[in-house]
């Protein structure tokens, strides 16, 4: 299963061209992907313990690896694991994209783009409750941007989730936060979910108008003008970042960064911002740049992408824990549900 899973996978990235791009050069073995380019060297491999990332850039070296987790990840507990739970295998992942509930700064109306100001008390609740919509769902991997609204957004909806895992931020900002953060034990790992904060999901860089109100602003500077600023695709505000600048810097991260884990078999949960998420939007959903100029998100609401045979199929936002059609989405995902509820009740 997980070598089906693994040659699919390969197949969608040779169909849609990935590894025509000139920038890269390649070697494809029968079980392995290893992409080059000048201080680039990333390896996505099948071995017998399943597959694996080894990826050589920025970090030094980063390594992850998945016995082909998906949304039947086992969820006995520590001590009540078995080989068996393993069994049920699927090919299928879930993402989840949560923009942070209310900040300080939405609440007054203002300008924030990358300025990293907190959640106010309803966005602290919107956490919580969006949270409580994805309870059912599995995670195996978390990434925020850098900014604390949307990390303090991912740690509140984690305090809901039924799996009870720890998520944990990880710091590889240096070689000693690296060994500083570590580790010993392979249970609590196990017990954990890895928190990756990048800011290229920051919230696109607002320029000149980060601060201001943003209704004096239309005021002073017309309705229209604001609008323009705020909603086109590639005029960006004063010296700030259009949404297609937004676009580059958080796709290419979503691309490099995040699909691999899914290709890994990896549940991932993004929380970030308007604007980082409507590019990402705009690629999943294969939006045009005057299609996106209308999506709006709501603070704290969660939406779930199932991720199966290299493509992204949008299920909405889940409802309420109780919504028993959310979890009739995909069979994969009513069981994982069912498997929670024998576990933990
Ligand atoms: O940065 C901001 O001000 C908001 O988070 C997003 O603002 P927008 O809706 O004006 O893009």
């Amino acid at each position: 299963m997980a070598a089906s899973a693994f040659h699919q996978a390969l197949g969608t990235l040779q169909s849609h061209g990935y590894l025509s791009n000139s920038g890269l050069r390649h070697e494809l073995g029968d079980n392995s992907l290893k992409l080059f380019s000048k201080g680039f060297k990333v390896e996505i491999g099948l071995s017998r313990k399943g597959c694996y990332l080894s990826d050589q850039r920025k970090f030094g070296v980063v390594q992850a690896s998945a016995s082909q987790t998906s949304v039947f990840e086992p969820v006995s507990s520590p001590s009540k694991s078995n080989a068996s739970s393993s069994q049920k295998k699927s090919n299928e992942v879930a993402l989840i994209l949560i923009r942070h509930g209310e900040s300080l700064w939405n609440e007054k109306n203002l300008f924030t783009g990358c300025v990293d100001v907190p959640l106010t008390k309803k966005g602290v609740e919107e956490a919580v409750e969006a949270g409580k919509r994805i309870s059912n769902i599995p995670v195996d991997m978390i990434y925020t941007s850098a900014l604390i609204r949307a990390q303090m957004t991912a740690m509140l909806a984690m305090t809901q989730h039924r799996r009870k895992k720890v998520p944990i931020i990880i710091h590889n900002e240096s070689e000693q936060a690296r060994a500083w953060s570590q580790i010993f034990s392979e249970d609590t790992k196990k017990q954990s979910i890895p928190v990756i904060a990048s800011w290229q999901l920051n919230e696109r860089m607002y320029g000149e108008l980060q601060g201001l109100n943003k209704q004096e602003t239309a005021d002073r500077y017309g309705k229209e003008q604001v609008h323009e600023w705020r909603r086109s695709y590639d005029i960006p505000p004063p010296n700030g970042e259009s949404l297609e600048m937004c676009a580059q810097r958080a796709v290419a991260y979503f691309t490099d960064q995040i699909e691999p884990q899914l290709l890994c078999g990896k549940n991932v949960m993004i929380a970030a911002h308007g604007n980082s998420l409507r590019s990402i939007i705009m690629y999943l959903d294969k939006l045009t740049s005057q299609e996106v100029i209308s999506l709006e998100l709501s603070t704290g609401i969660p939406m779930l992408y199932i991720f199966k045979e290299g493509k992204f199929i949008r299920r909405g936002s889940p409802v309420a824990p109780t919504e028993a059609g959310v979890y009739a989405y995909t069979r994969s995902l009513a069981q994982y549900r069912q498997k929670l509820d024998e576990t933990l009740h």
